[in-house]
């Protein structure tokens, strides 16, 4: 009789992966081929940066791991999960449980206070909230005075804050950016970008970003390039100079 230890399992420390990952959309002369068979794992504990020129497949690659966007083939991981294999029901429950989210459009409850936009996963999912936690979150992001404002009574920039602080406060496997610095300006941008960052290092937090900006790309570990639906380079300890000449290589 063979046994299976814990031994015999491949380790793995990937927080995220796709294999052969191709994302179709529309049909016939309107077909479009997003991802063209994309493999790539994101590391668990790591800040992981998507870049690319405009229509490479950065957002849909993103949607396709987080699980908000089904692939047309190819398999997707999160974690030891595939995410294919999962009906809608616990697709949902995975997302609400293991992921936090970032958008461009923040995707506030306009009747909500900032304070209870934060906790509204927690409370949905039925976990305690860490007070210390919000506490500290939302002094380093700059909105503790904001917090029992509503969306409406909120900048861009505070909204977007509110959005990271939600994303964070239930410490997921994998948070997940898109252009999460974009409605910021210049000091809140670098405040958000190192607590990011303080959360992967001392947290060991994964995150995956979206960006345009090589500045914002510098405070990743690692930066994966797209071109034309596919994955061409990537970039290692990445400074705002390596980034450009990736991406200058590529045309971008
Ligand atoms: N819902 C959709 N329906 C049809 N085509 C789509 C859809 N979403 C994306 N595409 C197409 O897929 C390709 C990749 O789009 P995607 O948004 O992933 O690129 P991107 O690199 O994030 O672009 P950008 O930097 O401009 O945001 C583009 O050609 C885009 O037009």
């Amino acid at each position: 009789m063979t046994t299976t230890t814990a031994y015999d399992r491949p380790r793995t420390t990937a927080a995220s992966a796709a294999r052969d990952l191709v994302k179709t959309y529309g049909s016939g002369a309107g077909e479009v081929t997003a991802l063209k068979g994309v493999t790539v794992t994101v590391g668990s504990g790591e800040l992981t940066a998507i870049m690319g020129p405009s229509g490479s497949g950065k957002s849909t690659l993103m949607h396709c791991l987080a699980g908000l966007d089904t692939a047309t083939s190819g398999q997707i991981f999160l974690g030891d999960t595939e995410i294919g294999a999962l009906s809608d029901a616990q697709l949902s429950r995975l997302r609400r449980d293991r992921l936090g989210f970032v958008f461009q459009s923040f995707n506030l409850v306009p009747t909500l206070t900032a304070r209870q936009n934060i906790t509204l996963p927690a409370r949905l999912a039925g976990r305690p909230v860490d007070a210390a936690w919000l506490t500290e979150i939302a002094g380093t992001l700059g909105i503790s005075d904001r917090l029992d404002h509503r969306p409406s009574e909120l900048s861009g920039g505070q909204q977007q804050r509110v959005a990271v602080a939600r994303a964070l406060i239930g410490s997921p496997d994998v948070i997940f950016a898109d252009e999460p610095t974009g409605a910021l300006d210049r000091a809140s941008s670098t405040a958000l970008l190192g607590f990011l960052r303080r959360c992967v290092r001392e947290l060991g937090q994964t995150v995956v970003l979206v960006t345009h900006d090589p500045s914002v790309a510098a405070y990743a570990d690692r930066v994966l390039l797209l071109a034309d639906g596919q994955l061409v380079d990537e970039v290692r300890q990445p400074s705002a100079d390596t980034v450009l000449h990736a991406l200058s290589r590529l045309g971008a």
